[in-house]
């Protein structure tokens, strides 16, 4: 992450951040997400435990396939903040492997897999308890200038 001082006036990047849909403790309708990171130089890894209910329904007693975008974006969004940069996806694919139970303690894990300048590689997987793996992602992220997301700030 870069040093707050680098961050628009006044706030910092998880004050801008604390209504997103993915991972935001206070948003009452968001995914309130919780990542463990591993920020190893070889192995930058975002880890989350994921039990959503009906509310996140698609076919029944299964999750909806944009929930499931969703939470490979918001898996993969986590590992710019360990590579000190402010990041947007600018390119997401979802291999849906599966269908995604609700009411399941899913594994969500993301990877960063490499760096081109500004471009971010990253991959995503979400399995099942039982280790079937349920759906896969790969990622494209680039590198923003932070003054760029606060510009788009209402
Ligand atoms: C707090 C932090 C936010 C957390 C966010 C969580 C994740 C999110 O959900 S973000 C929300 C969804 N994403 C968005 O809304 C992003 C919308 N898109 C944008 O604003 C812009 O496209 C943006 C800023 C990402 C990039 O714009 P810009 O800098 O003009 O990119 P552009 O110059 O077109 O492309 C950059 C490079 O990527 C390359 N590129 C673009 N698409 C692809 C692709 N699909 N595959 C490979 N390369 C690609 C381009 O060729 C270019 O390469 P090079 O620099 O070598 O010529």
């Amino acid at each position: 992450m870069p040093p707050e001082s680098h961050l628009p006036a006044g706030k910092t990047l998880d004050e801008q951040a604390s209504h997103c849909f993915g991972c935001s403790p206070i948003n009452p309708i968001g995914l309130q997400l919780t990542f463990t990171l591993t920020t190893e130089a070889e192995n930058i890894t975002a880890t989350a435990t994921v039990q959503l209910t009906r509310n996140h329904e698609g076919p029944p007693g299964y999750l909806h396939g944009g929930i499931i975008a969703t939470l490979m974006d918001e898996a993969m969004s986590k590992l710019n903040r360990p590579l000190n940069l402010i990041a947007m996806t600018r390119n997401l694919e979802v291999d849906y492997l599966r269908p995604c139970p609700i009411e399941t303690p899913l594994t969500l894990t993301a990877h960063h897999l490499h760096r081109e300048g500004r471009k971010l590689f990253h991959s995503a997987t979400l399995t099942h308890p039982d280790g079937t793996v349920l759906a896969t992602a790969k990622g494209l992220f680039l590198a923003i200038d932070p003054a760029l997301l606060n510009r788009r700030q209402p």
